[in-house]
């Protein structure tokens, strides 16, 4: 079996209509969680995946629709399943993902007072591919969203890029699909106003044709319906439809 993802949700953090923008690949031989929301555990029990099923957690950057369910994943792990999830994790992420995120919630004296009492924690390199779990090979690239805050976009099996929250940025899309071997790319699009700290779709129809067939939008907002005839030849991706990666790669 070929890498299939399915998104939990393909929404923005304020979307209603849809879940957070979370993924799950499934490499056949192992399933890697992309972030983990505020709405993630609730998504995964629709889809009918028990969280044990998940052999690794990878977190591109700190914000509720991207964090804000782990502390019930590692509650839930710890507890019911006796289990520390593995957790994958640029190094920089992890004071802000613990001290200012976790902590408040999940800290009790004298058993858990760090991320590693709950996650088996992984920090991994940006740059460097490094498999994550059995046939997903990721390799972080920082990519811009907040000031002074770290993001992480993923090239994933050296064929698929997937972008975090990221404002635009063309040179690195050219760059990914002429000199990496990228064969598509699924990105997040903010579809009204300005992009101060995402891509609009404004932006990414500025792209060449042969770039804008290769994407797939997702962390969109709930009047997602009434930009379909407005986004070119680019497609909107489903929540929690299964795609088989090469459903996604357009035909040579
Ligand atoms: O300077 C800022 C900071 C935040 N925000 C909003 O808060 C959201 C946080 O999650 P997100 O990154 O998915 O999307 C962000 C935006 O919707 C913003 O519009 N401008
Ligand atoms: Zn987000
Ligand atoms: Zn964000």
């Amino acid at each position: 079996m070929g890498l299939t993802i399915q998104m939990l949700g393909t929404g923005s953090a304020f979307a209603k209509h849809y879940y957070n923008n979370n993924a799950l690949l499934d490499s056949g031989e192992g399933k890697l969680l992309i972030d983990c929301g505020t709405t993630a555990s609730l998504a995964l029990h629709q889809m009918g995946v028990p969280l044990p099923d998940i052999d690794a957690i990878l977190i591109t950057h700190i914000h509720a629709d991207h964090v804000g369910g782990l502390e019930e994943f590692g509650f839930q792990m710890n507890i019911l399943h006796r289990r520390k999830p593995l957790l994958y994790i640029a190094e920089p992420l992890i004071h802000p993902l613990w001290e200012h995120t976790l902590k408040g919630g999940m800290s009790q004296q004298g058993m858990i007072d760090k991320l590693e009492d709950v996650f088996e924690v992984n920090v991994i390199t940006p740059g460097v591919s490094t498999t994550l779990v059995p046939g997903i090979q990721i390799e972080l690239i920082p990519t811009q969203h907040i000031p002074g805050k770290h993001s992480y976009s993923l090239f994933i099996n050296d064929r698929l890029f997937y972008s975090a929250d990221m404002v635009f940025d063309p040179d690195l899309l050219h760059h990914l699909v002429h000199e990496r071997g990228c064969r598509s790319i699924l990105h997040e699009v903010q579809l009204q106003g300005a992009g101060e700290v995402h891509t609009t779709l404004d932006e990414l129809l500025s792209l060449p044709t042969p770039l804008q067939e290769q994407i797939h939008l997702m962390h969109y907002s709930d009047d997602m319906e009434q930009f379909r005839d407005k986004a070119g030849i680019m497609s909107f991706l489903e929540q929690q439809r299964v795609y088989p990666l090469a459903d996604l790669e357009r035909a040579e």
